[in-house]
């Protein structure tokens, strides 16, 4: 019987699973042994991108992997609309970059604070790159950038300005990255792949992917990769990503997910308030003082009564 050996999981395909073996450094392909697919999961891939794993690989044959190793994070996401399953998009996940543009296209900001609530509930750091800036010179663009700026650092969010094209701002984000593992999400069209192209040009990622994944109506699972960098960390790379759904949060917990509502809630009249409908609410009473953003409190409310919030 051959021993089991450790390794890191750089690639799924759901069926296929890339491997970087611990000791040599070599990557294997393995498949995973069906008693693997967790009793009563509602997850639609029980092995995922940055899993650290044990597998076996007797002489000639196929790897497979036998055992996943506790995870001390993952970010989860709905497998599609209107389903009730969950898609791990990675695990053990050191700090998040999610990538916004304020123009072609313009982020939905309930996008964002699902992302920023998704990763408050794992404890993932997550940084936020704004990026396509050489486009913000117009008026209005201006205010809606300054606007952006001032909601989200006054949340409490480190907000990088970047532009991948021009090539401002990289060094910042740059830097955050060696030693850790980094998840790189955002909507399609953001300029992720060209951001990761601007750090690091010898990272040829999903050339011609995109329209794949991207064809209006077509349901299309599409999995996350993990990159070595140069500078040591690994960049997860999650494609096609169009929505977060909260899992396992109960409307009372939600608040305390927005950093800049929850630091009201302890002055509320009452303990067990909602900041909805609530006489002395110190939440809205700060919303109508204009120091919480309405595109944030609106968020709130939506994830509130969100009927795609489910359960594992
Ligand atoms: N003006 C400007 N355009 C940018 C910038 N970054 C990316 N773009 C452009 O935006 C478009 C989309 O960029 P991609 O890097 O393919 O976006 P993506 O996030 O990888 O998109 P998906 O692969 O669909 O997830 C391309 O035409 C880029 O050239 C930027 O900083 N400024
Ligand atoms: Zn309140």
């Amino acid at each position: 019987m051959e021993s089991a050996r450790s390794a890191l999981v750089i690639k799924s395909t759901g069926s296929w699973y890339t491997l970087r073996d611990d000791a040599s450094g070599q990557t294997v392909t393995c498949r995973i042994r069906g008693n693997l697919r967790l009793k009563g999961s509602r997850t639609t891939n029980p092995v995922v991108v940055g899993d650290r794993v044990e597998y076996e690989q007797p002489e000639g044959a196929t790897g497979v992997v036998t055992k996943i190793l506790p995870r001390r994070n993952y970010i989860i996401r709905r497998a599609s609309n209107l389903s009730k399953e969950s898609h791990i998009i990675a695990a053990n996940v050191d700090q998040a970059f999610l990538v916004v543009s304020l123009f072609l296209p313009s982020t939905n900001c309930e996008f964002i604070d699902r992302f920023l609530v998704t990763a408050e509930a794992y404890r993932i750091p997550v940084t936020l790159l704004l990026n396509k800036c050489d486009l913000y010179a117009t008026d209005a663009l201006q205010d809606a950038q300054t606007e952006f700026l001032k909601i989200y650092r006054s949340a409490g969010y480190e907000v990088i300005e970047l532009s991948a094209t021009q090539q401002t701002g990289i060094d910042a984000f740059k830097k955050m990255l060696p030693g850790k593992t980094s998840l790189l999400s955002g909507n399609s069209g953001v300029g992720k792949s060209t951001l990761i192209r601007a750090i690091d040009p010898s990272l040829d990622i999903r050339i011609g992917a995109v329209s794949a994944s991207s064809s209006k109506g077509k349901h299309t699972t599409t999995f996350s990769e993990m990159y070595p960098l140069a500078g040591g960390g690994y960049l997860i790379d999650t494609p096609g990503i169009k929505g977060f759904g909260l899992i396992d949060i109960e409307n009372d917990e939600i608040c305390r997910y927005f950093p800049d509502l929850f630091r009201y809630a302890p002055r509320c009249g009452y303990y067990n308030c909602t900041h909805t409908h609530e006489p002395a609410c110190a939440v809205r009473e700060a919303l109508r003082a204009g120091e919480i953003g309405l595109s944030r409190y609106e968020s709130y409310l939506k994830l509130l009564d969100d009927d795609q919030k489910y359960r594992k």
